[in-house]
């Protein structure tokens, strides 16, 4: 920077030798174009490394008043100052390096007005003093200091204490600053890594806005103002001597640093530990020249100052003190470690202890497990053995009831009968004791009364039902047994199955177990709905079977008495009183007389049915007689799924009206609530149980169908075989039917249903101990439908029934003329009837063909 005095003649060649104009060499010089960038980054920026490494740096900008201190320093918003570009590089440095190393930073702004330090940051702290402290530093007692990283936390308080500075205008600047403004940021540094070797740096720096030297001529300044003045100039004056004798070379040199707080504050910053700028501010005005002649010498004699810079550490004893720390958490940890190690250690003892014991018992329990699934198999199997052996029972002793419900309706038949014809023979002895004409009653009416003495078939009945009790008492004792033998197995089954959770010693285990004992009761349950469904289908298939046959002989039934009816109307035949009654019967079959016997068999079969599908529930187990109903298994565990047995117990069960066996009372019993379930006394029954009476009622027919079918079928084969037409003229109606079964067949007994073939005018009639009518001829007092115009092939049938009734004419007069050698073969013609018209032969005698009693001989049809 040359400096040239304005004042000076170059034209002057006597003052030439005496030439004011002087040079002076700074480290950089900054014209009128320089940008505060420029500025920041010549002088300022290369401060920010040093800072951060533990180097204190000191920025402070000298000159007179007006030359720019205050802009260069603080700087406008759109161009900031050296505060400003300082902190901002200060903070992205730090960020830069904050992976590493942990910063903590502190800001303080103060001013020094007339010798007075001023928190700016807090004004309402009064005047501050400085102290000394230990290390000889200097310190401002009391100033606030913000810590903080945010920069722009920062730069608001920068602001903020801006406004609290003095600034007063004056002649010679708008906005004077009055007072001396240091900005003190308090830089600490260490790694994030602990190490006992870890090192804490601090670095101060201090950016100082100076007030301006002045003269009171040129700032006219008066009153506070020149006071101002004053004390500015002064502590100027004190740094001015600082730097005169800091920068003198040789000497002894004392530096006053007393004179004024400005340069006890800048102590460090001047001679001391400290990188400090100077920037010096001169007004290129030729008036300033005096203030910028001082202001370059006081910035050339400074250059000339020597510092000691030395890195701030702060780390040896305060490393030694966390080194101990360190040391006694390291013990800790180490402690805690083999305390730990220990416990681990203890713990993996006790879980191999633990395993071990577990491995023993699980082994155990494996093998116990095992055992009690064998003992659960075994206890299965034998329950699923003695539920065979019960339906086997039941089915037997459904076949029981069977067999005895024919025979007691045989019974029950015969008493009927036999109670009938006892009516009827006191009904005729009553007509004859107000008859005159008894001689030729006599001829019909038998004179004592009739043979109550029971026929072979009855007997038999009996000894059969005898003997069919026996056998379902034993039968049912069996089951009795079975069923007992069931619930201890069940009960087994069940301890068994009780134990599973307790010996079970893991979740699989239970899991396993538990599945096992469901698969079983699952085929228990199987094999139960099998056993229901056979019974089920056996009783079907009979009585389909049954149904079928009735049909079939329903239906030739209907046909030959419709074809026998037509007949008799189309040649207004004679109708002899027998099959006049054996019409009425015939319309009677189905009527009421025979409702109770149709409901008899009706409750049989339905009970039959019914039973066969419970056939374990023994709740429904009842015996003829007075036994009690069996034991009931109440507590079926292994089907307690099954829907059934609740069904069944519920289900309406019926029984066929007392039946008298030798004057004792033989019925089936019911439970009571039974009972007051027949499903006679209810008007509201279901849909299913209505089916099931009518499904029974036709069993019922189907049955007594069968009977009469058996009958024909069995007096068919009795036909012996045709005779010599040429001997036997009474013959020529049997010369044209084929003989039927083989001989060994003719001679046989007919069957017991041949019985119940009969009805009660059939056997009246057929033995002659019916109204004697028999020899009174009527016409038919009922035409049954007849074809009007019969079809081909009926007239063709009808032509060949003619024939054959012309030909039974003339067996029949035959028969009844001449003494038959055959008599039970001339009165029988056959399975058509035709053999109505013959009049029936009353055997005196047992029938020597079927050795059958004559009172019985209406079942004998060779009478
Ligand atoms: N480089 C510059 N560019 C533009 N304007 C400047 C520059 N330097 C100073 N000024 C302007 O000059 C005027 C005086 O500057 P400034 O207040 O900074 O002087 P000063 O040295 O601080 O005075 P004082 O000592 O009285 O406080 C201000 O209005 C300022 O804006």
């Amino acid at each position: 920077v040359v400096l040239m005095d304005p004042m000076e003649d170059p034209d002057d060649v006597l003052r030439a030798n005496r030439s004011r104009e002087k040079t002076y060499m700074f480290d950089v010089a900054f014209d009128c174009s320089a940008t505060q960038e420029e500025v920041y980054r010549a002088t300022t920026k290369g401060l920010i490394e040093g800072l951060i490494s533990g180097f204190n740096a000191t920025v402070f900008a000298y000159g007179p008043t007006g030359c720019g201190k205050t802009y260069t320093m603080l700087g406008t918003d759109t161009e900031p100052g050296i505060y400003v570009r300082t902190l901002n590089d200060l903070f992205r440095a730090i960020e830069e390096t904050s992976d590493d190393m942990q910063y903590s930073v502190s800001m303080s702004y103060l001013e020094i007005y007339n010798e007075m330090i001023r928190d700016l940051l807090n004004p309402s702290s009064g005047f501050l003093d400085l102290r000394e402290d230990s290390k000889g530093e200097i310190q401002v007692a009391g100033i606030t200091e913000v810590s903080t990283i945010n920069a722009q936390e920062i730069m608001e308080l920068l602001m903020k204490g801006n406004k609290q500075r003095t600034q007063e205008p004056t002649a010679a600047n708008q906005t004077s600053s009055r007072s001396h403004a240091v900005l003190q940021v308090a830089v600490r540094q260490q790694s994030r890594c602990p190490d006992v070797l870890q090192e804490v740096r601090f670095a101060r720096l201090f950016m100082i806005d100076l007030a301006g030297s002045e003269r009171a001529a040129q700032t006219q300044n008066r009153g506070q103002r020149l006071k101002e003045g004053a004390h500015i100039n002064r502590s100027l004056l004190a740094l001015g001597n600082c730097i005169n004798a800091l920068s003198e070379k040789h000497g002894n040199k004392y530096v006053n640093y007393r004179d004024s707080k400005l340069t006890r504050l800048l102590k460090d910053s001047l001679g001391g530990n400290s990188r400090t700028i100077m920037i010096a501010h001169i007004s290129p005005a030729s008036v300033a020249f005096e203030e910028s002649r001082n202001t370059l010498s006081y910035a050339d004699r400074a250059k000339s100052i020597r510092t000691r810079v030395k890195r701030n550490l702060f780390n040896v004893p305060y490393h030694i003190a966390q080194y101990t720390s360190i040391i006694a958490d390291l013990r800790g940890e180490i402690q805690r470690l083999k305390s730990k190690i220990a416990e681990q250690s203890r713990r993996a003892d006790i879980r191999n202890v633990q395993a071990e014991v577990q491995a023993h018992a699980s082994q155990q329990s494996r093998a116990e497990t095992e055992q009690l699934r064998k003992k659960l198999l075994e206890a299965f199997r034998q329950q699923m053995d003695v539920r065979r052996s019960l339906v086997e029972l039941e089915n037997s002793d459904m076949d029981i009831q069977a067999e005895a419900s024919k025979h007691l309706l045989a019974i029950a038949d015969w008493e009927k009968e036999r109670s009938r014809r006892a009516r009827k023979w006191r009904a005729e002895r009553r007509k004859e004791s107000f008859s005159k004409e008894e001689n030729e009653k006599e001829l019909d009416s038998p004179e004592s009364p009739p043979d109550g003495s029971e026929t072979r078939e009855v007997l038999l009945a009996r000894e059969n039902l005898v003997a069919l009790i026996a056998e379902q008492r034993k039968v049912r004792k069996q089951k009795v047994a079975l069923e007992r033998s069931f619930q201890e197995l069940r009960e087994r089954a069940q301890h068994l199955e009780d134990q599973l959770p307790q010996r079970a010693s893991s979740e699989e285990q239970r899991e396993v177990l538990s599945l096992l004992c469901k698969v079983h009761e699952l085929e228990m349950e199987n094999a139960g709905m099998q056993s229901r469904a056979v019974l089920r289908d056996s009783a079907l298939r009979r009585t389909e079977a049954v149904v079928q046959r009735f049909e079939r002989h329903r239906e030739l039934c209907d046909k030959i008495i419709q074809q026998q009816r037509r007949f008799i109307d189309d040649r207004s035949l004679l109708v002899s009183p027998q099959l006049q009654d054996l019409y009425e019967m015939y319309a009677r079959e189905l009527d009421d007389r025979n409702l109770d016997r149709l409901l008899a068999l009706n409750h049989i079969a339905l009970r039959t049915l019914k039973v066969g599908l419970v056939p374990l529930t023994s709740s429904h187990f009842y015996k003829f007689g007075n036994l009690e109903p069996c034991s009931i298994i109440d507590n079926n565990r292994v089907f307690k799924t099954s829907p059934h047995p609740l069904q069944m117990k519920n289900s309406v069960v019926m029984t066929p009206p007392p039946i008298h066996i030798n004057g004792r009372e033989s019925y089936e019993r019911l439970a009571p609530s039974m009972r007051s379930r027949d499903p006679l006394a209810h008007a509201s029954l279901r849909r299913t149980e209505r089916l099931e009476i009518l499904n029974g009622v036709k069993d019922i027919t189907v049955k007594a169908a069968r009977r009469r079918s058996k009958a024909l079928e069995t007096d068919a084969l009795r036909i012996p075989p045709p005779l010599d037409p040429t001997k036997h003229k009474s013959s020529l109606s049997l010369s044209e039917a084929p003989p039927r079964g083989p001989p060994r067949q003719r001679g046989r007994r007919p069957s017991p249903e041949l019985r119940h073939a009969t009805s009660d005018d059939n056997l009246s009639s057929s033995t002659g101990e019916g109204p004697s009518r028999q020899g009174t001829w009527t016409r038919p007092r009922h035409r049954p439908h007849a074809p009007k115009n019969p079809t081909p092939g009926e007239q063709d049938f009808e032509a060949r029934r003619r024939k054959r009734r012309s030909r039974s004419f003339e067996v029949t007069g035959q028969a009844v003329s001449s003494p038959n050698p055959h008599p039970h073969l001339a009165s029988f013609c056959g399975p058509d009837l035709t053999a109505y018209w013959v009049r029936p032969i009353t055997h005196s005698a047992p029938c020597k063909l079927h050795r059958r009693s004559p009172s019985f001989s209406s079942l004998c049809y060779c009478s």
